[in-house]
Formats: structure tokens, sequence, C-alpha cells
């Protein structure tokens, strides 16, 4: 650990512990937005692999990919990566290689993650693997694991994963509690790493970053260049104040943030969002995501449960919305989603735009104007319709999430900016040069906080607004000089979408 605090002070930052939240990371520094707070390469890391989407285990690309002939389980995009991987696969696939074929399908992400975990432990005790102040084992030997917190279920199931990881090693000094102890430790601090649109690609075990503690309004953002985790201010952050990022999404109510900050982190959030909980303002918001519009359709009002429960009274003109239909809608809305869900899944995409649509029209009538479900709704037809190569359409859905992305991520926050960059995207596409350069500008206002400016995908970013202002003042010229602009100018550039 004095380790640990000496190499942190070097970047200007420390490790304090505050009451009620154990470790944290502090800046002893003024730190600036868009700087570099601290990055960190992963003690070890799997990607997420399935039957259908496998990827390669060093850059976790998918493509080129072949399998490791020996294991049969681990795939290498070239020797690359397959020779930086060598000294621990090389454990792992004679560990792999032992089991029959139908346990080797039983061994998940997580299973690989664990048995990786303490084959990296044994190689640097052997120092086969160097270690340094940032990368040694003892990093995980701190982190928290809550054990006494989990429930019984919870804890079956950890013994069970230990078990099979126990199966794969065939070490016997290590007991089965300890393995189901650092399962639950992997469960509040590992990572999932996403690329730069945030698809999330893989799961890292970052042990110095899992120091950072949770804010729903964080002053920090964490992104991913690679396996490398890259933590950095998006607010200028004064000396001795606690690095915070966010563990979750956080565009819901204080309720459902809560929730899932209790369940999957076993602690009650009391950021300056969370206190304000049971609050007006609070119920206000909540009401306003997560709740119903008035039944006129003429109002705007927000609904919040009346006091003998038999439904919604409408803020502004106390209209009330009774129970028993809003439940109708909502058991229509279940089974739809189910159907819309499925069909996208086996790439039915025109049937999932009709479900979708359907969907979106029952939402508007129950929903209000910024709900966060009719949001994601218009997201999923974004996807669809731009699967369809709909450009058009899918541009008007996107238009239609900007208000709400802007309510639910304020500040610079990577959602936002990767919505107008698609936005910008689309529009460009269209021919839409002038509305193109406005969202694309946005776009690079806020990603290059968020994602800094060094890497390719925000190079590929400033060079497509680059383009943007030239076919502007392109089209500019051909206007005066009235020329005709070269329509297939616009077919040369790749959509794709976060
Ligand atoms: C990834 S760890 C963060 C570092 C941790 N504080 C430690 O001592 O190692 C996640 C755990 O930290 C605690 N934590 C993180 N953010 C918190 C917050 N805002 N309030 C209270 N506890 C928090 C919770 O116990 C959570 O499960």
């Amino acid at each position: 650990m004095e380790d640990l605090q000496s190499a942190l002070l070097e970047r200007g930052l420390t490790v304090s512990t505050i009451p009620e939240k154990g470790r944290s990371l502090v800046t002893t520094r003024d730190f600036s937005p868009g700087e570099v707070i601290i990055s960190q390469e992963p003690y070890a890391s799997v990607p997420n692999n399935s039957s259908v989407d496998s990827r390669c285990d060093g850059c976790l690309k998918s493509s080129n990919l072949k399998r490791c002939s020996a294991c049969q389980v681990v795939w290498y995009c070239g020797s690359t990566c397959q020779k930086s991987e060598w000294n621990l696969h090389r454990l792992e696939c004679h560990a792999l290689s032992r089991l029959n074929k139908d346990r080797q399908k039983s061994v998940t992400p997580s299973i690989r993650l664990m048995v990786k975990l303490y084959l990296r432990r044994k190689l640097q005790s052997e120092k086969i693997i160097p270690t340094t102040p940032a990368d040694n084992f003892k990093l995980v030997e701190d982190l928290v694991s809550h054990m006494s917190d989990i429930d019984e279920k919870q804890l079956v199931l950890y013994a069970q994963m230990a078990n099979l990881v126990n199966l794969i090693l065939q070490w016997p000094e290590i007991s089965i509690k300890e393995i189901a102890e650092n399962f639950s430790k992997l469960a509040c601090n590992a990572h999932t790493i996403c690329d730069s649109e945030l698809r999330p690609l893989g799961t890292g075990l970052y042990p110095v970053i899992s120091i950072i503690n949770h804010s729903c309004l964080p002053n920090s953002v964490l992104v991913f260049e690679g396996r490398l985790a890259v933590v950095r201010a998006v607010q200028h952050i004064p000396k001795g104040t606690e690095v915070l990022i966010s563990y979750i999404e956080t565009a819901g109510s204080t309720m459902t943030r809560q929730k899932a900050l209790k369940e999957q982190y076993l602690f009650t959030c009391r950021c300056p969002r969370c206190i304000k909980v049971g609050q007006y303002d609070d119920i206000r918001e909540s009401a306003i995501l997560e709740g119903y519009r008035c039944k006129d359709n003429g109002c705007s009002g927000l609904l919040l449960r009346d006091s003998d429960d038999t439904g919604f009274i409408c803020q502004q003109c106390r209209l009330l919305r009774n129970k028993e239909e809003i439940k109708q809608i909502a058991s229509e809305l279940n089974f739809l989603s189910d159907q819309a869900i499925k069909s996208t899944s086996s790439g039915h995409y025109q049937e999932a735009t009709s479900m979708y649509k359907m969907i979106e029209k029952l939402q508007t009538k129950l929903c209000h104007s910024f709900s966060i479900n009719l949001m994601r709704t218009r997201e999923a037809l974004l996807k669809n319709l731009m699967e369809l190569q709909e450009w058009r359409e899918a541009l008007a859905y996107c238009r239609l999430t900007i208000p709400v992305y802007e309510r639910i991520y304020p500040g610079f926050h990577p959602l936002l900016g990767l919505q107008y960059y698609t936005c910008g995207k689309l529009e460009w596409l269209l021919g839409d040069t002038e509305d193109a350069i406005k969202s694309l500008t946005k776009a690079v206002d806020i990603l290059r906080i968020t994602h800094g400016t060094n890497t390719l995908f925000m190079k590929e970013l400033l060079i497509k607004l680059e383009e943007a202002h030239a076919e502007a003042s392109y089209k500019l010229s051909s206007k005066m000089s009235s020329k005709i602009y070269p329509l297939d100018y616009f077919c040369k550039i790749d959509v794709c979408y976060h």
C-alpha cells in the first residue's frame, strides 16, 4: 500500500479512508476537465464470449479470429495477441484441455476471469510476470467483498462456481471459501470493458481503479482504450476532492438508482442527487422519468399517486387517471416488448420496427414526454431503422431522443456525446450538412473531454467534422457558381450506432 501511495502521489492522488465508504481516491492537486486522472491495465480480463459472439483474448477485437487449437476455448486475432497472452494462457490452456467438452461449455467468462486471476498470482509469485506497485495480488486481496452482507442463495451460487474453478485449477491449497469470497469481490469491483461507443466487450479487474467510489453526479468518467481503463475528469476537480465515477446507468429515478446500487454494490448512495430522495423535487422528477402523462392531451402535467390509491392525479389540471386503465396499457406493452425483443434478436428488423411503433404509440398515450421508457423505445426504433437503412426515419427518432438525453445526462456525459455523433452522421449522410456540423460539433465538445483527443475513434470524429465543414464550403461555392454537387459523394460514409 505504501508503494501504491508513493506511485499515486506522483500522479497527484492519494488513497484516504472515508467513514461509510471505506477507501477512496482523493486528488492532491487540481485536475482540469478532460485530463486523465489515472489509467490502468487489467490485473485479469476476459472477453464476454458466447456461442454467437467471440472476441480475441488479447485485444477484444472480433475480426480474423482463430481458436486456440489445444484448448478450443480461447480465441486470438493473430500471433501478436497470442504471444502477449502466452505466459498465462499456457497454464490456462493446460487446465482447460483436461476438461471434457460438456464441462468446457460451463466455463463462463466469470469462471475464466477467476481462473486467470489465480494463474496471474502464481506467475507473479514465481516472478515469471513482474509486479509493480499498481499491479500485484495484494491489491486484489485489499478489495471489498461484502461477504457478510450477501444472501444465502448468492453464497450457494458462488460456492458452486468456486467448485468449478477448483476442478479446473486442481490446486488443493486454495479453499472453496476463498474462491467464493473472490467471486464476491469481482461482483462489486470488476468493470465491464466497453468500446469507444460504450458497447460491452468484456470484463476486467482493475484493482487501483476499483478504489474509486460511486456518485450519481460524478466528477469523472471511466472509459476504455482497448483493455486500458482510463479515468478522466469531466469537470474542474480541485485539490483535496474525492474522485468519483458512476457505477450504474444514471438515467433512472433516485429509487431506481438506489435499488441498482444496493443490489450489486451493497450500499446506500448519499450523493447530492440521492440525498433528495423523498423531497418534492425528487418525486416530481421520478414522476416525469418513470411515471405517467395526463389523460388530457393538451396538458403537460405530471401525475402523482392519489391518497386513496385509486389512480394518479395530474398535478396541473387535477384530472384522475384510473389505475385499471394504466394496468391494461402496461400489460399490452409488456406483451409487445417481449415480441419486439425476440424479433430484433432474430434479425427480423422490419417486424421489430412495426412492434416498436405500436409500443411507441401506446407509450405516448401513457408516459410523460420525457419518459425513459419512451426514450428507450425510440432508441430501439433508431437501431432497427438503421439496420433497415431507413436513414431519414432513423434520424427523426434520433432527434426525438436528444432532449431526453440532455435532461438525463447533463454536462459532459459520453452517452449524450455519442447520441449527437449518431445524429451528425445521419444528417451528413442525408446531405443536411449544416445540421451535421452542429451535431458533430456538439459531439466533439463532449467527447473530447470524456474520450480525450488521441484515440482513433476521436480522430475519426474530428476528420468527419472537418469533412463536413469542407462539404459545407463546397456546397456554398457550388451554389454561388450554380454547379451541381456530385451526389455519390454522400454515399461514401459509414454510419454506425453505439
Ligand atoms: C469498487 S469498491 C470502491 C472502493 C471501496 N470503498 C474500498 O474500500 O475498497 C465498491 C464499494 O465501495 C463502497 N462504495 C462505493 N461508493 C460508495 C458510496 N458513494 N457510498 C458508500 N459506499 C460506497 C461500497 O461498499 C461498494 O461496494
